[in-house]
């Protein structure tokens, strides 16, 4: 049969996870009393703080831990600051679209749940969190505030100025947990490590003589360190301090967003629950993990690899839990190239965080980390075909047509939409991660950017020059021009090969003047050539991963 005289596809919206509410619950449930343990003991007094930012869970948490070890009540609290939902850094896009909104909503709702459910609540204030804690914290003579570190520009101006804010609180006497001649009675920020599987104090090297090539530094991780174990904690952590109002879980209309409709693709679930629900349907139930390395380059549907980015992202997944659920399922199930790819791939992602604390701001510069000197291109034109889906290469569009959709973009798919923007159409690399950090469900700063300067030759690794030829990536990883006729349902009747080349008809319904030319349909690199748009043959070394 051939491919157009295939019935019309239907485009079926898919849960993530694909667990029902009940299903998530029960299974958050056990997991939590896994990893519950009566025998740690709290000896701390008074009142402590725990401020969540991007590490929006229970299990495996840290600032939680320390803040119950350390008093006899804590004090939960999540800030909604309004410069999350300002505009982004260079150009001005919405610094967090409505679909990470929404997520985010979701996962303090879940948050607020767990929390209860151990005998605590969630405190949500609306402001900045330099003016709410210092002010919670003189409120309930709080001794410390205990909050996970980050590491890129925004957020730690955000820690500096919330430990300035603590040190003009004074407390009363009894309330100060420090002693000693040189001791003042404020309440104290205690910042600490908690979005990587290793551990930055693990680490065989500072982070500022951090190898510039991933595999030296992935090879000598493995090597020198192991991953620590998740935290546990008891099952009850109350009672609270007594307050007379908790705040509500914000709604989207407070952030001026409107309710974003997933017609299609992924339909993300927010909060720990979700998170925890999706590591036992990928591991367990589906027995996906078995295969990961062999579907990982997949596009289509919520099977191909694991989907935890939001989660990790926003915090609500701890990356040690999942390399604990790795090893139970390697002795429990079988051991092989996938089991040990998915923590490969971690381990890509604690190289972006740590990097980030190496290079600082020139992570967002145009040069990058070196410094790089290029002319780029900031036409609106062919960014906004870009952006919308309308270059006239289905393979990019159907790619861009997702990420707005669903806040979700394949791995493979961002590195050949990247590739696409820079190297093909010249356009500033700057503007395609600004639209990223708006659209992704997952947007990290750390990942997001990282990834960004290596697709467009300025990151921190000289070798790491990926050219993606939009016509090899078709053939290979859409072969029958499923993905794109998902998204490009007007190509359905289009035979295989043409639904990545469809001519002009297709064209003329999307591309932009400036940028339209059928022949480069038929011979991509040629075309792009002649026309100059490329970096002039750079395209035939680079690493294709
Ligand atoms: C241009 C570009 C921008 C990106 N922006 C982000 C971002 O803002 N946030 C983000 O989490 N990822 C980002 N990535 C990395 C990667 O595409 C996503 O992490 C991955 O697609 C998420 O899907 P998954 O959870 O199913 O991944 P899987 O294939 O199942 O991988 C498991 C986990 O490994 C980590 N991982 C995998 N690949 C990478 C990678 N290249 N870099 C860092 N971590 C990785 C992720 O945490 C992921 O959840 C970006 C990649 C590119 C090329």
């Amino acid at each position: 049969m051939s491919s157009s005289s295939k019935s019309q596809p239907s485009a079926p919206v898919y849960k993530v996870p694909g667990l029902d509410p009940e299903e998530m619950d029960r299974v958050a449930d056990q997991t939590f009393q896994r990893y519950s343990s009566s025998s740690v003991k709290r000896n701390g007094k008074g009142v402590a703080v725990v401020w969540f930012r991007n590490d929006l869970r229970v299990l495996d948490n840290e600032a939680l831990y320390k803040a119950w070890v350390s008093s006899r009540e804590v004090l939960a609290v999540y800030c909604v600051d309004p410069r999350l939902f300002g505009s982004t850094h260079y150009f001005g896009f919405p610094k967090t679209g409505a679909l990470r909104a929404q997520f985010l909503i979701e996962c303090l709702a879940d948050l607020k749940k767990n929390l209860m459910k151990r005998g605590l609540n969630l405190l949500i204030q609306h402001g900045k969190p330099e003016e709410i804690l210092p002010s919670l914290a003189k409120v309930f003579g709080a001794h410390t505030v205990y909050a996970q570190k980050e590491t890129c520009s925004e957020e730690l101006n955000v820690e500096r100025l919330v430990r300035k804010g603590l040190q003009r609180v004074v407390l009363p006497s009894s309330s100060a947990q420090s002693s000693g001649p040189s001791s003042t009675n404020n309440p104290k920020l205690q910042l600490l490590w908690g979005t990587t599987m290793y551990h930055i104090d693990d680490l065989p090297f500072d982070t500022l003589s951090l190898p510039d090539v991933y595999t030296q530094f992935r090879k000598s991780i493995e090597a020198k360190c192991a991953v620590r174990g998740c935290i546990k904690l008891p099952a009850s952590l109350g009672p609270p301090p007594s307050i007379g109002d908790w705040g509500c879980v914000p709604s989207l209309d407070q952030f001026g967003l409107q309710s974003p409709n997933v017609s299609k693709g992924m339909k993300f679930v927010g909060g720990e629950s979700a998170a925890l629900g999706r590591v036992n349907e990928y591991f367990w139930k589906k027995d996906l993990l078995r295969i990961y390395k062999h579907t990982r380059n997949g596009m289509l549907g919520p099977d191909y690899s694991t989907k935890f980015s939001p989660w990790l992202a926003s915090g609500s997944l701890s990356p040690r839990f999942i390399d604990e659920e790795v090893k139970r399922y390697e002795k429990e199930r079988q051991a092989n190239d996938s089991t040990y790819w998915v923590l490969f791939e971690l381990i890509w992602r604690d190289y972006f965080r740590f990097l980030s604390a190496k290079y600082g701001n020139s992570l967002f510069h145009l040069g990058g980390p070196r410094n790089v000197e290029h002319r780029w291109s900031q036409d609106k034109i062919l960014f906004e075909s870009w952006r919308d889906g309308r270059t006239g290469y289905p393979l990019i569009d159907a790619n861009m047509k997702e990420l707005s959709t669903t806040g979700f973009m394949s791995n493979r798919g961002r590195q050949i939409v990247c590739s696409f923007l820079v190297r093909d159409m010249g356009i500033d690399w700057r503007m395609g991660a600004e639209w990223f950090e708006t659209c992704l469900l997952d947007y990290d700063p750390c990942s997001n950017y990282g990834n960004w300067t290596y697709g467009a030759g300025v990151g921190n690794d000289p070798r790491e020059d990926r050219y993606f030829s939009i016509p090899k990536q078709a053939r290979t990883y859409d072969p029958e021009g499923e993905y794109v006729v998902y998204w490009l349902p007007q190509l359905e009747s289009l035979t295989k090969e043409e639904r990545n080349f469809p001519g002009r008809a297709y064209m003329k319904q999307v591309v932009p003047l400036k940028f339209g030319n059928t022949s480069r349909h038929q011979n991509q690199d040629k075309a792009l050539a002649a026309r100059g748009t490329n970096f002039g043959g750079r395209q035939t070394k680079g690493q294709r991963r």
